[in-house]
């Protein structure tokens, strides 16, 4: 079934507001992040993620992205520090990407944009799950780490290796003991706004977190990203790129910065 949404001239970003009309809201993601407008906060703490490798449980191909889930019923992987106040517990992680190294990311720098952009989704303990929090304004937190073209990153390895298994809308497999924290960069400064999910339902529950540090990836690793499928089995085959909403307007939100 398809979920109504996509990212081509039919279904894609211009069309979502038809059904979809916080489209249109006034914390909508992702965004253009304007480094000089972004002011550094000291009372931001250091960010803090702890995640445990054994509660990887699978990886699927959703028609939009790949995702890989995680168990989520203690708080074993866990996010806290920066801006958020309690914890948020690790949902999933996923990707967005182009059809060439030009464009895919979400949130721009500066106006650059990059080849690939990774979200870390967690969901904030105050509520008793994912659903529940999902549409409340604190309810979500989203790390984003920008990928940029350099040499083959090792730590992406084992998720592309497990693409060959997912190609198709629908497809699920296995994904097992999977430190989630190897894909994060060195440094954890970032750039913090409130913001939506960059896909409908689009609620505007998300403290973004956008890491300012990239983390490598390779052109063919980037080809890995681009063999996978939008469509099921048996559709006629349409390759899963593009699939990144463009920046939206501020509307007057400021974004934070934790490094000088
Ligand atoms: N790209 S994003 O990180 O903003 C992002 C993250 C999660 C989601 N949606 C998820 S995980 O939805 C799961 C189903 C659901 C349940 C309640 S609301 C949506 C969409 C976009
Ligand atoms: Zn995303």
């Amino acid at each position: 079934m398809s979920h109504g949404w996509g990212y081509g001239p039919a279904d894609g970003p211009d069309k979502w507001a038809e059904n979809f009309p916080v489209a249109n809201g006034p914390r909508q993601s992702p965004i253009n992040i304007v480094t000089k407008e972004a002011q550094y906060d000291p009372s931001l703490k250091p960010l803090k993620p702890r995640y445990d490798p054994s509660n990887a449980k699978g990886i699927l191909n959703n028609g939009h992205s790949f995702q890989v889930d995680f168990v989520d019923d203690t708080d074993s992987s866990v996010l806290t520090g920066g801006p958020l106040s309690g914890t948020y517990r690790l949902r999933q992680f996923h990707f967005h990407w182009g059809a060439s190294d030009d464009r895919g990311s979400e949130h721009y720098v500066n106006g650059i944009k990059f080849p690939c952009e990774l979200h870390l989704v967690h969901w904030n303990t105050k509520y008793p799950s994912f659903g529940e929090a999902a549409d409340k304004p604190d309810g979500l937190a989203v790390i984003g780490v920008f990928l940029k073209i350099g040499a083959a990153n090792p730590r992406l390895q084992k998720v592309l290796d497990a693409l060959d298994s997912i190609k198709t809308k629908g497809k699920q497999t296995t994904f097992s003991n999977f430190d989630a924290k190897t894909l994060l960069p060195a440094s954890l400064d970032h750039w913090t706004y409130e913001g939506s999910l960059t896909t409908p339902p689009l609620l505007e529950s998300v403290t973004w977190i956008v890491l300012k540090e990239p983390i490598s990836v390779s052109p063919a690793q980037m080809a890995k990203f681009r063999s996978l499928l939008f469509t099921g089995d048996g559709e006629t085959p349409c390759c899963m790129v593009d699939n990144f909403r463009p920046p939206q307007l501020l509307k007057g939100r400021h974004v934070r910065a934790s490094f000088k």
